[in-house]
């Protein structure tokens, strides 16, 4: 199985990368580290917890990280997550404790304590601990296997225009961690707002008939509203996952090299991430892009997830 460490900020999305990571065979989760964002840092680290008992994810190391991007403020998104981060299902009393290093140090000693090109990092949220994990072990460019990251847009935004909340709110922190020579896979927005969960999707989800899946199936709902009042859509994008999709089945989306590189001083354009698509990519390009998801088939790794992971008392 692959082996990875997921750097999130639950988050609807986050949650179901969690149980995606969790339940399928494919995956080996190492680590869970959190990250501010979608809400504060307090309250994703929260969410986290709660998602990892909903989960029975309880042999884990979950640490806490970044409570503030490098340079900039703290911006939020609770018109999409509410004002837990999490809205809409009931959040359960944590059960495990956090692990007590920060999580810049559990993502240095996972990857460090494994042969070197064994370990993915999968982050699903701003890019802060990423980028403070390999300016304070550089040697983590050599030694991570790949980075695939949910984050950016070739063609989408959806903080600005052009610019994609996870890379926008931390631009210079996306940065570092464009300009590592790792291998990196951005998963942005032009395939993951083809992951919709439609009411077919919930049908399947609530057809597994246990504990998490109906947790799932709560959060989705209010995921849905939320993306209908927000942002007009009619069924919500499941972002995050997907970049665990691509690591259990590469095949389910379509992926292009290209250098990619995140603007950074731009008026209109600050968060932007710019795939140069205009031809083949250059020798040595370790960046490649998602266009693309078969939605049903990752609907289908979802499902087979939380059948695996059955019922949790
Ligand atoms: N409007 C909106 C804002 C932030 C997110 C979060 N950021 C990424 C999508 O932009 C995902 O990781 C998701 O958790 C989703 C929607
Ligand atoms: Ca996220």
């Amino acid at each position: 199985p692959e082996k990875i460490i997921l750097d999130c900020d639950p988050g609807h999305d986050d949650a179901v990368a969690m149980l995606l990571a969790h339940g399928s065979p494919a995956i080996e989760l190492l680590a869970v580290t959190t990250v501010m964002g979608n809400q504060t840092l307090e309250k994703v680290t929260r969410n986290a917890l709660s998602v990892a008992r909903v989960i029975g994810m309880d042999a884990v190391p979950i640490a806490r990280g970044a409570h503030r991007p490098l340079v900039r403020t703290i911006e939020t998104a609770p018109d999409i997550h509410g004002e837990s981060g999490l809205d809409g299902p009931v959040l359960p009393e944590p059960v495990v404790e956090l692990d007590p290093r920060h999580a810049v140090d559990l993502i240095i000693d996972t990857v460090m304590s494994h042969p070197p090109k064994t370990v993915s990092l999968v982050p699903t949220g701003a890019l802060t601990n990423i980028a403070l994990a390999v300016r304070k072990e550089p040697r983590l460019a050599e030694r991570v296997k790949q980075v695939v990251l949910m984050g950016g847009g070739v063609h989408v935004g959806n903080w600005s225009a052009v610019a994609e909340f996870n890379i926008i709110i931390d631009p210079e922190a996306a940065h570092i961690v464009f300009n590592e020579p790792w291998p990196l896979t951005m998963i942005g927005l032009d395939a993951t707002h083809q992951a919709l969960a439609t009411d077919e999707v919930a049908a399947r989800i609530a057809a597994v008939g246990t504990a998490p899946a109906r947790f799932v199936g709560e959060l989705l709902e209010f995921f849905a509203h939320s993306y209908k009042d927000a942002q007009g859509f009619d069924h919500p994008p499941v972002h995050d996952p997907c970049a665990v999709a691509f690591l259990i089945d590469p095949t389910l989306l379509r992926v292009v090299k290209a250098p990619l590189d995140v603007e950074l001083t731009g008026g209109l354009t600050l968060g932007m991430t710019v795939a140069d698509l205009r031809g083949p990519a250059p020798e040595g390009c370790t960046t490649q892009v998602a266009l693309d998801i078969d939605n049903d088939r990752f609907w289908g790794l979802v499902v087979d997830a939380l059948k695996r992971i059955g019922d949790v008392r």
